[in-house]
């Protein structure tokens, strides 16, 4: 016999979170996948009341089933990243080089889509890893979508694709222990490039402190490889693409990047998704440099060789468009994990080279992106949708969301809509430039491939002392970790070839003798010039604009002061924010309280650009015994920040072991607040870097 069936509101209801919910009393009405409206969406269907659940439960099933199924194989590289919306505006219009849809027209603004990432580390990865930044931007033009899959490295490890397998391999997590996981730091990794002398470029730039960006924001990006440009005449030209971020460029530290990782495995993700919530929109020029078969005969190096640059001092960027991202993501798995970004993405204006490594990509993403995405028609998901207009004969596959009308589905055919379905067309359409190929088929790497070390000696010649010394660090750190010392000596070996004080430098840092060097298949060359280009230092924006500004706060701070350093700081587009001893509202003297943004044990000083210690002396007297707020100190210093010292401070600054250097602003009343924002316009202390 049926029991009554319960009313929208039933007795059951009670606690603060509804834990015997059984009816639809309020909101929206839950419903099952297919629509079905649900009574229940707290229990499953039960014999009794604590009796077994029923296989009848087509609800539960249709929630659990989903469930299941909700994950999908991660990115095989590039899983951790993190992704943004915006426009690319054209500041210089070049028809005469390029028919590509976005340089047509001097302010013509292009959709755009940009996907940020770490290379090696899984999806939950901390962001701070030492690694390669992927920079990939998905251009939705009116001749189709455009794909520029770049990173924020130049060149890259490998000559020929067929070595990406291997590469990929040897620095992820070892296959017989699933660790290290992000680090290229053991010894697969360092075995396997000891091996390949063509990644020494790379592995310069790898240990330089390009691979702990302070943000996405202020990182370069490049296309790497030599793409055509093809005008409207289908006369074709070499390009290089650079993506250079109008916030100036800036990195951390190493020891820093390993504690931000522990107190914000999240910091980068945070960090654009902060700014641009917040208005503070970030901006690169797209720059390019463009040269034809005459400079790439002169040139030093082979141009399809993806692991060397064209310095800008012999060729300079010349800068087209802007790309500004004004918006966050607002589901990660529909944009961020849906995305499929491919080199092979092109619209008419581009057009490929021959370098190995370019060709290869061009059937490296198309292909994974089916087992990941697991359909054909991932181009239908609203993140890879065209925006312009799409029509073609492709037909049905899994997930199929186009309704495709019609009679004809083959090309040519008169029966589609208008008598005449759509047909390729001869001048307007997509034309790859005509290229005249012979030769022996052999596999083979060019003679004029075989320099491995004149550009990474010219990379850290490059480098202002700090850097140098950071990259020497960066080595001295990897090849501790890398067990066989076999593997230590091969590089040494190898750096040997690059420059004699970055391998001393080394082999000082781990302890051990320097060996032979190895054998270079071409001698380095000693005569390329220094390119200021190449530095992180030297190319910084000498302004704190935005960079983020941490002030301790404790009961009876001075409120003038306070709000003086806040005004300062924020009206030059700078972040602040405080921190307490709890997270409760602080009192201040002068009247008034504020809310911290972080309690001191979660707030360390690893997630600022420069602190200002603001505490009252009763404040300071407390913090002064407490472990976090000395590393707060301490570290702030060894990170070379500016620090900016209150009144009542001193205790603290010395219980932390600290000696005040020129690097400290003495803030002794709100006038000193504009003195001490100039300071921070250097962003770091480096001459307290003594290792330099
Ligand atoms: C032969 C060399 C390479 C191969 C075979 C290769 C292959 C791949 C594959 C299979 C993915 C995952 C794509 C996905 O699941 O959607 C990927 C992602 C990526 N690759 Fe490469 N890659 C190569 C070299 C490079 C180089 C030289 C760059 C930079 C210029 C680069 C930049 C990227 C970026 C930025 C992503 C992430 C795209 C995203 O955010 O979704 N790759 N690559």
């Amino acid at each position: 016999m049926a029991s009554k069936r319960p009313t929208s509101t039933t007795p059951d209801q009670r606690g603060a979170g509804d834990e015997l919910h059984q009816g639809v009393k309020r909101g929206e009405r839950l419903t099952t996948a297919t629509g079905t409206p649900l009574g229940d969406g707290q229990n499953s269907l039960k014999v009794g009341d604590r009796g077994p659940t029923l296989l009848e439960d087509f609800a539960f099933r249709d929630k659990m089933f989903h469930f299941d199924h909700e994950r999908i194989p991660e990115r095989v590289v590039h899983a951790r990243g993190y992704s943004a919306h915006g426009t690319l505006e054209c500041l210089e219009a070049i028809p005469d080089l390029t028919r590509a849809a976005p340089f047509q027209r001097k302010g013509q603004e292009t959709e755009a889509f940009v996907r940020f990432s770490t290379v090696a580390g899984n999806l939950g990865s901390p962001d701070l890893a030492r690694d390669v930044r992927g920079f990939a931007v998905k251009m939705y033009t009116d001749e189709g979508n455009w794909d520029l899959v770049g990173n924020n490295i130049p060149v890259f490890f490998i000559q020929d694709a067929t070595k990406f397998p291997d590469l990929v391999h040897a620095v992820k997590e070892e296959q017989d222990r699933g660790w290290p996981q992000a680090q290229s730091a053991h010894d697969t990794f360092w075995d396997f490039v000891s091996l390949m002398p063509e990644s020494t470029h790379m592995l310069l730039w790898q240990m330089s402190d390009r691979t702990i960006p302070r943000s996405f924001r202020f990182m370069e990006g490049f296309g790497v490889h030599t793409y055509r440009f093809v005008n409207a005449d289908g006369d074709d030209t070499f390009v290089k693409f650079h993506w250079k971020p109008r916030q100036g460029l800036q990195s951390v530290v190493w020891n820093e990047a390993l504690k931000i990782n522990g107190a914000d495995p999240d910091f980068h993700r945070r960090d654009l998704y902060a700014a641009i919530d917040s208005g503070d929109l970030p901006q690169w020029d797209l720059g390019v440099q463009v040269f034809d078969e005459a400079f790439a005969d002169e040139f030093d190096f082979d141009v399809l060789d993806s692991t060397k640059l064209i310095p800008e001092e012999v060729l300079p960027v010349r800068v087209i468009a802007r790309l500004t991202l004004d918006r966050v993501v607002d589901n990660m798995f529909a944009e961020n994990e849906q995305v499929a970004f491919g080199t092979h993405n092109v619209i008419p204006g581009i057009d490929f080279t021959n370098d190995p490594l370019l060709q290869g990509r061009n059937f490296s993403y198309l292909d994974t992106q089916l087992k990941r995405l697991g359909s054909t028609n991932f181009t239908q998901l609203p993140v890879n949708a065209p925006r312009c207009p799409v029509r073609h004969f492709q037909r049905d596959g899994h997930m199929q969301t186009d309704p495709q009308l019609g009679r004809g589905n083959y090309e040519p055919n008169s029966l589609s809509g208008d008598d005449r379905g759509p047909r390729a067309d001869v001048v307007h359409g997509y034309q790859s430039v005509v290229r005249q190929e012979q030769g022996p088929t052999r596999r083979l790497r060019a003679e004029s491939f075989a320099d491995h070390y004149s550009q990474a000696r010219q990379f850290f010649i490059s480098q202002t002392d700090v850097e140098q010394q950071h990259i020497v660090n960066a080595f001295g750190f990897e090849l501790s970790k890398v067990e066989d010392p076999r593997i230590r000596t091969r590089v040494l070996a190898n750096l040997l070839n690059v420059h004699d004080d970055l391998a001393s430098g080394i082999a000082t840092v781990l302890g051990v003798p320097l060996p032979a060097a190895s054998e270079a298949a071409v001698p380095t060359r000693t005569d390329l010039p220094e390119s200021a280009a190449l530095s992180i230092q030297l190319n910084g924006p000498e302004s704190f604009a935005g960079r983020k500004l941490g002030v301790l706060v404790t009961h009876g701070s001075d409120k003038a002061l306070v709000q003086a350093v806040a005004t300062a700081f924020e009206g030059a587009g700078a972040v602040v924010e405080y921190v307490a001893p709890a997270i409760g509202p602080v009192k201040l003297k002068g009247g008034g309280t504020i809310t911290p943004h972080h309690a001191i044990d979660g707030g360390p000083s690893v997630l600022f650009d420069a602190v200002a210690l603001l505490p009252s002396a009763e404040g300071a007297a407390d913090l002064a015994g407490r472990a976090s707020a000395q590393d707060f100190v301490s570290d702030a210093f060894a990170h070379f920040k500016l620090i900016g010292t209150g009144p009542a401070a001193a205790p603290l600054v010395s219980e932390a072991g600290v000696e005040p250097d020129d690097g400290f602003a003495h803030l002794g009343s709100a006038d000193d607040a504009d003195a001490f924002l100039q300071l921070c316009g250097s962003l770091r202390f480096w001459d307290r870097d003594i290792r330099a």
